[in-house]
């Protein structure tokens, strides 16, 4: 079913946690809500369940109005499937009837458990086991399934991968992507993991002090954030001092085309670039010949981390001034010694800030970078 928050408020004793939300989850969507600690993404997630009730704006599934105007539809009869960060699966209770937990007592019940487990790529010999004998992967895979089981109009997933490592944590990822996207049903997750959240769904909104500050299409948003700080939140990004024309943008990687530009009109901006915009090469090696148009640099620093190096590069001089880290793989780290000068090309166009009234950079700092090859 269709989720829609219309104007939704929540403080808590006098402190705005959420202000003025309103989006939507059209039917069978995803929406990925992604923003930093404490800006307000579990309570936004606990007012649609009913946790809590908002202070204004009104939340409604499908034609039901959950709350706002005075009225509250108690959780247990929201329709709402809750996975939360562990878990919290029933510890006493075997798989199955974890799953089969709130399902009528039936003849179909066993079915439905072991389509349940179908659905949920899980094994039918788990049926039996209890959650502490499950990995952290197969407790969040069972979770999903027991929240699916009553077929709820709208899943909400509280950092579910949270508690994973690294590797189970992309597998369980994709399983659950791969279940929700199977069983239709509309979902939205709250994560602070930037890569999870562009990857989700159908929909990104990136939460900032309790405030909506942009949602929409992942890569739409990743590719046109409206600030600097956006930018930086959804991924690694340059942000370096520009001057903006007639005839197009000047920075340290010298003239180049705009994507997007967001400054209004100013002629003093910032520039951003993704990493993977960028391609290095020595000033001696001979494919530096082919890039062009070229901005020159130094090599100031050569980090070594594994399989890869950072280098840290500076670009441009005077008030284009701006220094970047490149990574590459480490058997090119050799080509790249302090003092090396290499030539720099920007590729696809930058996004244009306005100068002013934004905090992410000063001068030349260039932050979170790491660059690909
Ligand atoms: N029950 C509560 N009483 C008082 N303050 C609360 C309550 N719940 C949340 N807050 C405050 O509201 C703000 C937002 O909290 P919330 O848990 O929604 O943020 P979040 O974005 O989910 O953070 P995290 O990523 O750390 O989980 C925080 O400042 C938090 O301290």
């Amino acid at each position: 079913m269709t989720l829609r928050l219309e104007g939704v408020s929540k403080a808590y004793g006098g402190t705005e946690v959420l202000r003025d939300v309103s989006l939507e989850v059209p039917r069978g969507t995803r929406l990925a809500l992604v923003g930093a600690s404490g800006s307000g993404k579990t309570t936004l997630l606990r007012l649609v369940a009913g946790f809590v009730d908002p202070d204004a704006g009104v939340i409604s599934l499908g034609e039901r109005r959950l709350s706002g105007d005075g009225r509250a539809v108690p959780t247990h009869r929201r329709g709402i499937g809750y996975v939360a960060q562990d878990g919290a699966l029933f510890p006493h209770l075997s798989v199955a009837r974890n799953i089969a937990f709130g399902l009528p007592r039936g003849s179909g019940r066993a079915a439905r458990v072991r389509e349940l487990l179908e659905l949920a790529s899980l094994h039918p010999d788990l049926a039996d086991r209890m959650p502490h004998e499950l990995s952290g992967g197969q407790q969040q895979r069972v979770a999903l399934a027991r929240a699916l089981a009553q077929n709820p109009g709208v899943i909400l997933l509280d950092e579910p991968f949270s508690a994973l490592d690294t590797g189970l944590r992309s597998a369980t990822r994709d399983a659950v992507v791969d279940v929700l996207e199977r069983s239709g049903v509309t979902a939205v997750l709250v994560t602070h993991d930037q890569h999870e959240a562009l990857s989700f769904g159908h929909q990104v909104g990136v939460l900032v002090g309790g405030r909506l500050v942009q949602s929409g299409d992942p890569m739409a948003v990743y590719d046109a954030p409206i600030d600097a700080s956006v930018a930086l939140f959804l991924g690694d990004a340059l942000v370096v001092p520009a001057r903006s024309d007639e005839k197009g943008v000047e920075c340290g990687f010298g003239r180049l085309d705009v994507r997007h530009d967001l400054s209004g009109g100013a002629s003093r901006v910032r520039a951003m670039v993704r990493p993977a915009q960028l391609r290095v090469a020595a000033a001696t090696h001979g494919a530096a010949a082919t890039l062009a148009p070229v901005a020159n640099g130094t090599v100031v620093a050569v980090r070594p981390a594994g399989s890869t190096a950072d280098l840290r590069l500076r670009v441009g001089t005077g008030e284009f001034e701006a220094e970047l880290m490149y990574r590459v793989p480490q058997h090119r780290a050799a080509a790249f010694a302090p003092g090396t000068a290499v030539r720099v090309i920007v590729e696809g166009g930058v996004v244009l800030y306005a100068a002013s009234g934004e905090t992410a950079t000063t001068g030349s700092v260039v932050t979170r970078v790491a660059a690909a090859g």
